[in-house]
Formats: structure tokens, C-alpha cells, sequence
């Protein structure tokens, strides 16, 4: 009856309206508008804005949303001081996750699934996560938190907060480009994680939860921390060739290469090759984006892999300063902007997500009891 789709390739599994994106010719639209216009004059609230409402705000609209987005982004004590239970060798995105879903139980509308309390959770939601990452950020070197700031936008509050230092704008804008950039893309693993959970009719918070648990594997969200790990061990860009050329002869995977819909270059990279060119040129340090160029001729010559996004994403937060096990949370403080839009479009037509299995099992295997097993 069923079609068997290892890895669900090729499967249709949900209609939507929220992105799209053509394989064959390396594009990206979000709510019908290019990801390069969009990066080139968009910032994070409007994209934000944008995916939620479905089409772009005007002046009034941007800026109420802009002032709830700044008015939410205290989270409660109770969070930091669950933060500061949590044993220091947690992963950043295990805090994520752990800090998100306790915070269900502390937004004022939690147990309202209307789509109303859920444009709020999400609000609330999306201001408040760069708020922990930061956070655990200083608890974990031995800092007091970083209140937020009541001026600054999206991504140039949460360096702010990183540091205590109010951010070079340059820095502030290429992360905001960042932001846009990773906000929504189809049916991923990670948005798909959060519309199973929302098919069951279950809440905002846990969909998110589900999807912050599948966007840190290295295969998918993950790959980014990877990337930075392999420029690393190689050290130098007179170094690449050999390294290499030994891993592909050893049929290793290349963090940053690859994509289950893109056969063409994700055009997300081009945007962050060119943040990369650019953080090179003004910090003076070439090497990691260098690196990254030889590694993708060679990739490239060598197999005909895709770039993706999550490879020049690398060298630019690195640039930046950030520490290397933020980057994937970094992807996931955008992403909650399409991982919330996707769970009010399943919401709005929902039918329980439940594809089938193929069992390829024994049948009707005797019950030894537990005396006569070998
Ligand atoms: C935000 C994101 O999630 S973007 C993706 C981030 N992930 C990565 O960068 C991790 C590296 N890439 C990969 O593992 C894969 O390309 C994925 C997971 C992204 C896509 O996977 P799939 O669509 O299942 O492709 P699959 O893994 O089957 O690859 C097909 C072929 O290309 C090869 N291939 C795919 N990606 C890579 C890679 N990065 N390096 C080396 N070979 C690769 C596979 O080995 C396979 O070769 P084979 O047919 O000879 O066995
Ligand atoms: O679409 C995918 O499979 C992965 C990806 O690029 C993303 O989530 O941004």
C-alpha cells in the first residue's frame, strides 16, 4: 500500500506557506520574498514578523512588535536558578532545551492553545532564549547574567549580553544577517520534530522542546560546531590539502557539505561565505575563512557536494568571538521564528502525524521461561 522512504527522502509529509525552497536552482523564499533581500535589508524582528503574520509590517506594526520583543526578554529568576543547579558540563543546547521546556509552566497563558496566547508564547519565547544562552554563558565562567537591554535589537542585545559590553554595530549586523538567514527552511528535521509534537494537539513549548532536542545532531543543526572543530585540528591553511585528501579518501563526511534538498550551493552560504570575506578583511584574520575556501575547492572538485549552511556559518561566529559550543544554539535562537510559525500552520489543519513502519522482524517467536534459556 504505502510507499517505504528511507529517511522520509522524497516524501511530501506537509503543505506549507511559510518557505520555500528550490533545490535544483540553489533559492529560498520566505513568505514568497528572497532570503538575499531579505538579508540584505531585513532584520530579525521583521523576518520574525514576516513569518508569523505572513507578510511584512508597516513602521507602526514593526515597531510595537519590536517593543514586545524587548519587553519579554527577562526570564524568571526561577530560570537562572534552575541554570544554576545545572552541573557546568551541560551542553549549551541541553540548557536550551531544559530552560524552554520549564519555562512552559511560567508563561501567563500557558494551557491556552489559541492561536492568539500562542503569537504571545512565541513572542515571549523568542526574546527570552538568547536570554538563557547568554546567561548560562557567565554562570558557567563565573558571572552574574547580563540583564537585557531595553534599546538594542535582537542580535546586538544578545552580544550585549555575552559580554556586558555594548556590541561594534558591524558585529551586531552581521549577526542579525545570521539570524535572518537560519530563521525557517521547510520541512527540516528539527521544524519537522515540532509539528509531530504539535499534531498530537500537544503545546507550544513542548514542540519547541522536541525541536531543539533534533536540531543539535551534527547532522543537521549540529554540523556547525563541527565545521569550527575541523578547522581546528587542521590548523592552517597549508594543512587543508593533505587533511583533506585523507578524509575523503577515507570517506569520511564533511561537516558543511551535503543536503538532503539542495543540489545546487544553499544560497544561504553565499551570504555567509560573504560575511566571512568581509570579518576577514576588517579583523585582519584570514585564516579560518582561507581554510574554509581550499577545503570547499577541494570538496567540491573532488565530490560534487552542495555547501550548506552550517559551513561558513563556522568562521564567521568564530570571527566574532563566540565560543564554538554557541553556534548551534545561535541557529536555534533563529530558528524558534519558523519552528513556532510551522506549529501554528500544523495547528490551523492538523491531522496527527503518524507515517508507518515496515516490520522486519521474526513472527511468532515461543516464549522460553526463564529457566530453560540458554
Ligand atoms: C542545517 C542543516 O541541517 S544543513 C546539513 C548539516 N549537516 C551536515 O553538514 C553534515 C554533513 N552532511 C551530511 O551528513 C548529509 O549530506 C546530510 C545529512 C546533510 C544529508 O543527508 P542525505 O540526504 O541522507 O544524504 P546521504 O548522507 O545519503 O548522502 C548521499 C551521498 O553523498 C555522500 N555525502 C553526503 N554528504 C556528505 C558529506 N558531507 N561529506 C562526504 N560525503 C557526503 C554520502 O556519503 C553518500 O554517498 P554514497 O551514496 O556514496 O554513500
Ligand atoms: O532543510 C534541511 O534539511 C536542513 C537545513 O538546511 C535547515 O534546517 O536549515
Amino acid at each position: 500500500m504505502t510507499q517505504s522512504s528511507k529517511g522520509l527522502e522524497g516524501i511530501i509529509a506537509a503543505q506549507t506557506g511559510i518557505s520555500y525552497i528550490d533545490g535544483e536552482h540553489g533559492r529560498l523564499l520566505y513568505r514568497g520574498l528572497d532570503i538575499n533581500v531579505l538579508a540584505e535589508h531585513s532584520t530579525f524582528e521583521e523576518t520574525t514578523s514576516l513569518l508569523w503574520y505572513g507578510k511584512l509590517p508597516n513602521h507602526k506594526q514593526y515597531e510595537s512588535f519590536r517593543r514586545k520583543m524587548i519587553e519579554n526578554r527577562l526570564v524568571p529568576n526561577e530560570i537562572i536558578a534552575l541554570l544554576l543547579l545545572l552541573p557546568k558540563k551541560t551542553t549549551v543546547m541541553g540548557v536550551l532545551r531544559t530552560a524552554v521546556s520549564a519555562l512552559a509552566p511560567f508563561d501567563p497563558e500557558t494551557g491556552d492553545n489559541s492561536l492568539d496566547a500562542n503569537v504571545n508564547k512565541s513572542i515571549r519565547l523568542t526574546a527570552a532564549m538568547p536570554t538563557i544562552v547568554a546567561a548560562w554563558e557567565r554562570i558557567r565562567n563565573g558571572l552574574w547574567p547580563v540583564t537585557p537591554s531595553t534599546e538594542l535589537d535582537h542580535a546586538a542585545n544578545f552580544l550585549y549580553m555575552l559580554t556586558g559590553k555594548e556590541p561594534d554595530p558591524a558585529a551586531a549586523r552581521v549577526l542579525d544577517q545570521c539570524l535572518i538567514l537560519h530563521a525557517d527552511h521547510g520541512l527540516n528535521a528539527s521544524t519537522f520534530a515540532a509539528r509531530i509534537t504539535a499534531s498530537t494537539l500537544s503545546n507550544l513549548h513542548s514542540a519547541i522542546t522536541s525541536a531543539i532536542g533534533t536540531l543539535r545532531g551534527p547532522l543537521h543543526g549540529g554540523a556547525n560546531e563541527q565545521v569550527m572543530r575541523m578547522l581546528l585540528e587542521i590548523g592552517d591553511v597549508d594543512r587543508v590539502d593533505h587533511y583533506m585528501r585523507g578524509a575523503l579518501a577515507a570517506r569520511k563526511k564533511i561537516m558543511g557539505f551535503g543536503h538532503r534538498v539542495y543540489k545546487a550551493d544553499d544560497p544561504r552560504a553565499a551570504w555567509l561565505r560573504s560575511l566571512a570575506e568581509e570579518l576577514a578583511e576588517t579583523t585582519g584574520n584570514q585564516r579560518w575563512y582561507l581554510m574554509s575556501e581550499r577545503i570547499r575547492e577541494i570538496v567540491q572538485s573532488e565530490r560534487s557536494l552542495p555547501v550548506n549552511v552550517d559551513f561558513y556559518s563556522a568562521p564567521v561566529y568564530y570571527t566574532l568571538g563566540i565560543p564554538i559550543d554557541l553556534f548551534t544554539p545561535i541557529f536555534a535562537i533563529s530558528r524558534v521564528a519558523g519552528w513556532t510559525a510551522h506549529v501554528y500552520e500544523q495547528y490551523a489543519d492538523n491531522r496527527l502525524i503518524r507515517p508507518e513502519s515496515e516490520y522486519v522482524g521474526p513472527v511468532d517467536v515461543p516464549y522460553l521461561l526463564l529457566d530453560q534459556r540458554p
